[in-house]
């Protein structure tokens, strides 16, 4: 970079404001270029176009590595935000490897354009790497470009909201679902799929990868640890081009309560939040303890409740996972949260047992620590790794046979002040042709799991992504 990059932020009003906003609620229909980086949840988040800087690295001390460049990059920065929500002025989408010793580049990308959409309000930024001071017109140009390519809309900033095949339309059409409401009988729009489709095994074919958690309830049975996380990876070879933003929206429109993350082939949708941090306030999704939709179907209604809540097995791997995020951000904590009792989140394929954490963020060495500071500290929770830490993740590359690389490792974004949402990349994949895409998919191995049960539990988990890419299973 020869240049600090300088970024004008603007407001865009409220999305239902016809002639100046954006003329949506759902984010998702601003997915115009197949490249657009995305992080979308209910129709609000930020999406991102062209590439302004970007940071690559490799190996156990990424994030700090990536932390240093930010922070140089955003004090060289000249930042004009009369704004100044979380995610406004300068902002780099990030996706992670999970592991230390992973192959894949975790990289931080500062998008030349984002657009934005918080409490009902659009934004937008635009970068420049150059010298030269964006300008207001400028900005206001940017958008009307990406407003102009999406399907039938009349190329200006307005004309309310487009009706787009796979777009989730009003966020109103939802019935304003409440935080933990069902996503529940959202089907996809139709997909069409230009020619054969084939499902391919990855690292292991299932038998192998049954024998692989049999290995590992041994190795817990023997005392080794306590809880490991094992993953394995299916390939979806498609009969024509991948159509990147089309899946998104998919996801988008079907996962309204999760959130839908595209950082270059890197897609999916999760329901796990591992650190979002606002000022001083830090949040946090656990999940661990999972039901298939399709098995609790006719079983009355609190059979989600009794199966996950009421089982010893599920709520001692739950407590685990919970105890792993809060003992690693209590350091960082002046006062912490978290529900008493886990609650069942609700998603179309699965239902999982969840806890949300709040924790009031403490000065450390004199400021509030980033949350990619925050990501540092937490990365890997016990919810995809295991517990001991260390002992699992040996495990993990013993048994896996595969590089997880950015499956299970932090996704998001963050901005100049630290502010940030770094989920978990689950229940999705990385496109690896233009006509191949690798999904990954994992479960909680404890004392008593039994591998087909397992095996069928990753198929659920796939199911958000085979859908999303047109495929019934
Ligand atoms: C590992 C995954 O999911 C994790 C494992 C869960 C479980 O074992 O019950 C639940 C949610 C996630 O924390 C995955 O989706 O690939």
């Amino acid at each position: 970079m020869k240049h600090p990059l300088r970024a004008l932020t603007i407001d865009l009003g409220t999305v239902d404001q016809g002639t100046d906003g954006l003329g949506t609620a759902d984010l998702g229909t601003c997915l115009t270029a197949p490249d657009a980086y995305c992080w979308i949840r209910r129709g609000e988040g930020q999406v991102g176009f062209g590439e302004a800087a970007r940071f690559s690295v490799t190996g156990p001390e990424r994030f700090i590595e990536a932390e240093a460049w930010w922070k140089q990059v955003t004090l060289d920065a000249c930042i004009t935000d009369p704004v100044q929500h979380p995610g406004t002025g300068l902002l780099a989408f990030g996706s992670f490897a999970f592991s230390k010793t992973s192959r894949y580049l975790s990289r931080l990308i500062v998008p030349e354009l984002v657009i934005g959409i918080r409490d009902g309000r659009g934004w937008a930024t635009l970068v420049t790497n150059d010298g030269r001071e964006p300008s207001e017109p400028e900005v206001r140009a940017a958008v009307v470009r990406v407003l102009a390519s999406r399907t039938g809309a009349a190329g200006q900033l307005s004309g309310g909201t487009t009706a787009h095949a796979g777009s989730a339309g009003d966020g109103a059409v939802r019935g304003g679902a409440g935080p933990e409401t069902a996503a529940a009988g959202q089907g996809f729009p139709e997909t069409t799929v230009h020619g054969p489709v084939t499902l391919g095994p990855g690292a292991l074919g299932e038998q192998r990868w049954m024998d692989a958690v049999s290995a590992g309830v041994a190795r817990i049975s023997a005392g080794d640890l306590e809880k490991l996380v094992l993953a394995r990876d299916i390939v979806v070879t498609h009969g024509a081009p991948i159509e990147r933003h089309e899946v998104l929206r998919r996801l988008g429109s079907a996962y309204w309560d999760t959130w839908v993350y595209g950082v270059d082939g890197l897609v999916g949708a999760t329901p796990e939040m591992l650190i979002q941090v606002e000022g001083r306030t830090a949040q946090a999704r656990v999940l661990a303890g999972t039901l298939d939709r399709r098995e609790a179907n006719g079983k009355g209604e609190n059979y989600a409740e009794r199966v996950l809540a009421g089982s010893p097995k599920q709520r001692h791997e739950h407590e685990i996972a919970i105890q792993s995020l809060t003992s690693a951000l209590e350091p960082f904590s002046e006062a912490m949260n978290a529900h008493d009792e886990p609650f069942i989140l609700e998603l179309p394929n699965v239902f999982h047992l969840a806890s949300d954490v709040k924790a009031e963020l403490a000065d450390v060495e004199g400021h509030v620590p980033t949350s990619l500071a925050l990501v540092n500290a937490l990365h890997p929770t016990a919810a995809v790794c295991g517990t001991p830490t260390s002992v699992a993740g040996a495990l993990i590359r013993e048994l896996e046979a595969m590089d997880r690389g950015p499956y299970a490792g932090p996704v998001g974004w963050l901005d100049a002040a630290g502010n940030g949402e770094w989920g978990i990349a689950l229940r999705g994949g990385v496109i690896e042709s233009p006509t191949a895409m690798r999904l990954y998919a994992g479960c909680g191995i404890v004392e008593g799991s039994q591998p087909a049960v397992e095996l069928a539990e990753t198929w659920a988990k796939f199911r958000p992504m085979l859908e999303a890419l047109g495929i019934e299973r």
